[in-house]
């Protein structure tokens, strides 16, 4: 039996830490929303927990039942620590339910989610990119969220025409029966507007954006994210 270090959170120290995140209280509303729109402009406070807690509450809805939840980071870093966590909250291997894939690293089970692949998969937008080029309908995934997409980068905006352009063919007979494709873009508040005319009108919704009670711990929180998820150096 292996011997749990002292400073390792249990099942339900993290199961306390993720009902405190202001994204939990939200999280029917945000299923009713997501249940309502193809495209969903997402906003809300930074560290309120959309990365880690938004694709595990449509798993737990059942999205993954028709293919995985696929989540893009715009770093490499990021996509693999916030898989690592995601994994640990829902008490499995990394590679196993919840999985990534970046460039020169991955650990994900390739199976469909109902026959015990992986449900819920980070990516680098880049690596997106890859796997449109083999399927641009990417049948894969029942569901996408494009996180940070206030970033706009190069590979990011590529991602949400190719999305834009496989939720349409997969509307109509083209879609060689994948199924619809939701689409959930996590975005600063500054973007919205840009997202929702590029969606056709796409509704955005913004959560937990109350302003915080503590401003210490959440500056402290802010900056143990930055230590963890960005790379070394100044960008
Ligand atoms: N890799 C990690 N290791 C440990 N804890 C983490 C990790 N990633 C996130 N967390 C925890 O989950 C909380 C929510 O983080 P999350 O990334 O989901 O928020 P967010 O709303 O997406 O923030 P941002 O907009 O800054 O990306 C954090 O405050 C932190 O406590």
């Amino acid at each position: 039996m292996t011997k749990r270090s002292r400073s390792e959170p249990t099942g339900e120290d993290l199961l306390a830490t993720r009902r405190k995140l202001p994204i939990w209280s939200a999280r029917r509303a945000l299923l009713r929303e997501v249940a309502a729109a193809e495209t969903l402009i997402l906003t809300g406070e930074t560290g309120s927990g959309k990365s880690t807690q938004v694709p595990q509450f449509l798993h737990a809805a059942g999205y993954t039942e028709a293919g995985a939840v696929g989540i893009t980071q715009p770093r490499r870093v990021a996509a693999v620590s916030l898989a690592r966590r995601v994994a640990a909250e829902q008490a499995c291997p990394v590679g196993s339910l919840v999985g990534y894939a970046v460039r020169f690293d991955e650990s994900f089970d390739r199976r469909p989610p109902k026959r015990g692949g992986t449900a819920i998969k980070f990516v680098t937008d880049g690596m997106l990119l890859r796997e449109a080029a083999s399927d641009p309908l990417l049948s894969a995934y029942s569901a996408l969220i494009v996180d940070e997409a206030h970033e706009r980068s190069l590979a990011s905006d590529v991602v949400l025409a190719l999305l834009k352009s496989a939720q349409a063919r997969r509307r109509s007979a083209n879609g060689g029966g994948a199924g619809p494709l939701k689409l959930v873009v996590m975005s600063a508040t500054l973007e919205v507007d840009t997202f929702c005319a590029f969606f056709d009108g796409a509704p955005a919704v913004l959560h937990a954006a109350e302003p915080c009670e503590d401003y210490l711990e959440a500056v402290v929180t802010t900056v143990l994210q930055i230590h963890q998820l960005e790379p070394a150096g100044d960008y």
